[in-house]
């Protein structure tokens, strides 16, 4: 079944949290929410499983509408075939693993016969078969998180709902339970809504992605989209590293032109003819010159090394280039204080929004 979010407003008192938002995730599609500490995902998704009352908006689950504030209808949350997967897990520590995945079950009044083959089910789903009789306490942290993958797979749900269920599990373990998840979506080929704060996450593991900010949607696209095409600062800088410099247009749109007096060829298709915007440089797609006599006119700029943080694979450089703090990944080594050429290709160098005052 599908997700369908139709202008979301949700208050808390008098402060609008979710500012009449609306997207859609279809049968199978796995969709992250991504966006800053406060930014609202959590509570969109809250809505949908309908832990928090929406003050407008339609969410229809398939063909049914579980919200709709305006007619009156608000489908309690066990009535709307949603599982859901905590940061925190919230696994009961006086039950076993057993009770604790058949919980669902047992308050929907199903038989302890259809329970007991239910949960061996999903626990054998989750490849935690052998644990059923054990206490959470005897449980590793990944583990644990598995019990609540469990619980909240158990009923069959129509859609799966994530709110940063991995956030508690160390960086290895977060990796491995990544792919589980999703295998796990695939293999129910349900419709999820997944909310993060990790970009790699969502990057990852969605099929779309939703960034949002401030209780609206920024952009919405396929990982690849939101990397290669942010529409605005914004959603560049959250969407993988990325620097940006300030560029002007030359009268006549004869190309771009940077604060020292740079021109600089800019992929601007997204240029719509009003407000401020700045250059995105990704930093592995540029390449560092030794020779500072090396470049080409409107594909490369001078600067300066002003940082290293080496990282293993490579090493991040901080190049200052006109007063730009410029980011770039490479193999090579570089001392600090040595005059480069940075060189870029147009598609590289892309066109993204800045509203001025805004911060974006
Ligand atoms: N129960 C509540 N009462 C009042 N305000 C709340 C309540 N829950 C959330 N908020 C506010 O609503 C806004 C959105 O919160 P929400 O938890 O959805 O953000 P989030 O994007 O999920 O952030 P995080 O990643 O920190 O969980 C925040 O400003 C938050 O302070």
């Amino acid at each position: 079944m599908s997700i369908t979010v139709e202008n979301l407003v949700k208050r808390y008192g008098a402060m609008t949290v979710v500012h009449g938002i609306s997207f859609e995730v279809g049968r199978g599609e796995f969709v992250s929410l991504l966006g800053p500490s406060g930014c609202g995902k959590t509570t969109t998704l809250r809505c949908i499983a309908g832990l928090e009352d929406a003050a407008g908006g339609i969410i229809r689950i398939g063909d049914r509408i579980v919200s709709a504030p305006d007619q009156d209808i608000l489908i309690p949350p066990h009535e709307r075939q949603v599982g859901m997967v905590f940061q925190s897990y919230a696994i009961w520590p006086h039950m076993t693993v057993g009770e604790n995945v058949g919980f669902p079950l047992s308050i929907r009044k199903v038989s302890a016969a259809d329970v007991a083959k239910q949960v061996d089910e999903a626990l054998g789903i989750v490849g935690l078969g052998p644990f059923k009789d054990r206490h959470p306490s005897q449980l590793s942290g990944g583990q644990q998180q598995r019990v609540a993958l469990a619980r909240a797979i158990v009923g069959r749900p129509k859609v799966l709902l994530f709110d940063e269920p991995l956030s508690n599990l160390d960086a290895k373990l977060r990796e491995g339970t990544r792919v589980e998840i999703k295998r796990l979506q695939r293999k129910l080929d349900v419709a999820a809504v997944y909310v993060t704060h990790d970009q790699e996450e969502a990057l990852s593991m969605s099929d779309r992605v939703i960034v949002m900010d401030g209780g609206r949607i920024e952009q919405a696209g396929t990982p690849k989209e939101l990397y290669r095409s942010p529409v605005n600062r914004f959603v560049a800088d959250f969407v993988g590293r990325a620097s940006f410099i300030d560029v002007v247009r030359v009268e006549g749109g004869a190309g771009w032109r940077t604060p020292s007096g740079a021109l600089i060829d800019v992929d601007d298709s997204s240029f719509n003819g009003a407000g401020t915007y700045q250059a995105m440089l990704r930093p592995e797609g540029i390449d560092i010159m030794e020779d500072a006599n090396a470049g080409k006119p409107g594909r490369s700029l001078p600067g300066t090394i002003s940082d290293s943080h080496y990282l293993g694979a490579y090493t991040e450089y901080v190049v200052d280039a006109g007063g730009a703090k410029v980011k770039v990944h490479s193999k090579r080594d570089f001392d600090v204080g040595s005059p480069v050429m940075l060189r870029f290709s147009p598609e590289n160098c892309r066109l993204v929004s800045s509203p001025a005052g805004t911060g974006k």
